[in-house]
C-alpha cells in the first residue's frame, strides 16, 4: 500500500474517503468524535503541505435518497473547530455544485461532500457514480478504515480512476495495531460480540473459532443463537435467515478451540423505550417482551472470563446502552475490559456504537487500542485484508485521471 508521505501535496486536490459515520443524538449532536479525530493526522498532513481536500463519507444507512437526519452538514462545525479553518459543504456529492466547489478550491481549503449514500450508486458500486466522484480530485486517499470492508463505489471503484492513490494515516495505524496483536496474541484470547448487525458479522465467527479460546455473545446478536437452540426469545432482535448458520456454528464450536458462551439471563421490557424492566432467563422471554441487555448472572460469567484473559477483542454493545435502563451490561463489560488493560492484557475494542458507549461511560483511554472499525475490524481479523486496502494497493488497469 502506498502511503500519503510518498508525494508532495502542494497544489494537489486530495479526494479522501473518510468514515464520518458517527453516532448523532436527536438534536444532531455528535455523541462520539473518535472517527473524526482519527482522520485528523491525514488531513493535517495534506493541509500542512498546502494541498486542498475534498472529503467524502457515508452516514448511517439511508435508502438512496436524502434524509435530513443523516446529512453530513451536522459534522461541518466540528470539522471547522478541529481544523481551525472554514469548511465548505456541497449539498449533493455529485453534480454541478460539487464540481464548481471542487474546481475553485484553493490550496489549504477543505470541501465536505454530502452523504454518499443519498445516491444508490454508492452501495451498488456504480462505475458511473464513481467516475463523477473521481472527477473532483487529483489524487485519491482511503482513510476510512471502518468502511473498508464495503465494496462500495467510493471504496473500491473511485480508486480505479487514479494513478495516485494512497492509504491514509488512520488506515496505516489500524493495520499496524491489529497486525501486531494477531501475530502474537497472548492466550487466553477472548472475543466479545454484540450489537445489531447480525447478518454482517455472524459469518466472521467461523474463522474466530480456531483463533480464540472464548467467544462471548451478547447484545442483539445473542438472540439469533438462543432461538437457534429452541429458546423462547419473545420480540427480541433476531435474524431469521441466520438461524441455520447460528445452529451450524454452535455445532462446529463443539469441535473447535473456542467455546461459545451465550447469555443465561436478560433484562427485558416491552420495548426499547419502556423502562419497566425485569430480569428473566434468556431462553424464557415471553411473547410481548424483548431482551434489551444481558442480565446480572451473564455479566458475572462474562466478567470472570475477561478477568482470566490476556487478549481481548470487543465489538458490539451488550445491550441497548443508549437507554439508561439497558446500559448496565455494556458498562460492566466495558469496565471489565478496561480493568484488564490495567493489568497489561491486550485490549482491542472497536465499532461506531461500541466506541460511543466507551465515551458515555468515560472510559476513553482505558484500552490498548480503540479501532474505528466494527465490521471492518472483524473482517480484517478474519482475512488480514479488506477490499478498501486492496483498492489502494493494486495499480489501476485503466487510469482515467492521473
Ligand atoms: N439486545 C439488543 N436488541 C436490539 N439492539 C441492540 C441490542 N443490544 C445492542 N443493540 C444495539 O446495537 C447497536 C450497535 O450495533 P453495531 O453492530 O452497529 O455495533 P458497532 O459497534 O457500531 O459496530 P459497527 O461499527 O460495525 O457498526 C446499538 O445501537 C445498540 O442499541
Ligand atoms: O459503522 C460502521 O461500521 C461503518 O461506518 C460501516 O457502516 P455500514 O455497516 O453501514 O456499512
Ligand atoms: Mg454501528
Amino acid at each position: 500500500m502506498k502511503t500519503i508521505d510518498e508525494i508532495n501535496w502542494k497544489g494537489k486536490k486530495a479526494l479522501i474517503r473518510v468514515d464520518f459515520n458517527v453516532p448523532l443524538d436527536d438534536q444532531h449532536r455528535i455523541l462520539d468524535h473518535t472517527r473524526i479525530e482519527g482522520a485528523m493526522p491525514t488531513l493535517e498532513h495534506i493541509l500542512d503541505q498546502q494541498g486542498s481536500i475534498i472529503l467524502m463519507s457515508h452516514l448511517g444507512r439511508p435508502k438512496g435518497k436524502y434524509d435530513e437526519d443523516l446529512s453530513l452538514k451536522h459534522v461541518v462545525q466540528e470539522l471547522e473547530k478541529r481544523l481551525n479553518r472554514s469548511v465548505k459543504f456541497a449539498p449533493d456529492c455529485i453534480g454541478k455544485e460539487a464540481q464548481d466547489k471542487a474546481r475553485h478550491l484553493k490550496n489549504g481549503e477543505v470541501l465536505l461532500l454530502e452523504n454518499l449514500r443519498f445516491h444508490a450508486g454508492e452501495r451498488e458500486g456504480s462505475a458511473a457514480f464513481a467516475g463523477e466522484l473521481a472527477s473532483l480530485g487529483d489524487a485519491y486517499v482511503n482513510d476510512a478504515f471502518g468502511a473498508s470492508h464495503r465494496r462500495h463505489a467510493s471504496i473500491t471503484e473511485v480508486p480505479k480512476y487514479f494513478r495516485e492513490k494512497f492509504g491514509g494515516e488512520l488506515l496505516e495505524l489500524e493495520m499496524e495495531k491489529i497486525d501486531l496483536l494477531l501475530e502474537k496474541p497472548k492466550a487466553p484470547v477472548t472475543i466479545i460480540l454484540g450489537g445489531a448487525k447480525i447478518t454482517d458479522k455472524i459469518g466472521t465467527i467461523e474463522a474466530l473459532l480456531d483463533k480464540a479460546n472464548y467467544i462471548l455473545i451478547g447484545g442483539g446478536m445473542a438472540y439469533t443463537f438462543i432461538k437457534a437452540q429452541e429458546g423462547q426469545i419473545g420480540k427480541s432482535l433476531v435474524d431469521e435467515n441466520q438461524l441455520e448458520v447460528a445452529r451450524w456454528l454452535l455445532n462446529k464450536s463443539k469441535r473447535s478451540k473456542a467455546r461459545i458462551v451465550l447469555p443465561v439471563d436478560s433484562v427485558i421490557s416491552k420495548s426499547a423505550e419502556d423502562p419497566k424492566t425485569r430480569v428473566v432467563a434468556s431462553r424464557e422471554i415471553e411473547d410481548d417482551f424483548m431482551g434489551g441487555d444481558i442480565g446480572p448472572e451473564t455479566r458475572r460469567i462474562f466478567t470472570e472470563i475477561i478477568a482470566r484473559s490476556n487478549t481481548i477483542f470487543w465489538n458490539g454493545p451488550l445491550g441497548i446502552f443508549e437507554k439508561e435502563h439497558f446500559q448496565e451490561g455494556t458498562q460492566t463489560i466495558a469496565q471489565a475490559i478496561a480493568d484488564a488493560t490495567g493489568r497489561d492484557a491486550y485490549t482491542l475494542v472497536g465499532g461506531g456504537d461500541t466506541t460511543a458507549s466507551i465515551t458515555r461511560f468515560f472510559l476513553q483511554g482505558s484500552f490498548w487500542h480503540v479501532s474505528t472499525g466494527g465490521g471492518a475490524l472483524l473482517e480484517y481479523m478474519e482475512k488480514r485484508e479488506l477490499p478498501g486496502i486492496d483498492a489502494v494497493s493494486v495499480p489501476s488497469e485503466t487510469v482515467l485521471f492521473s
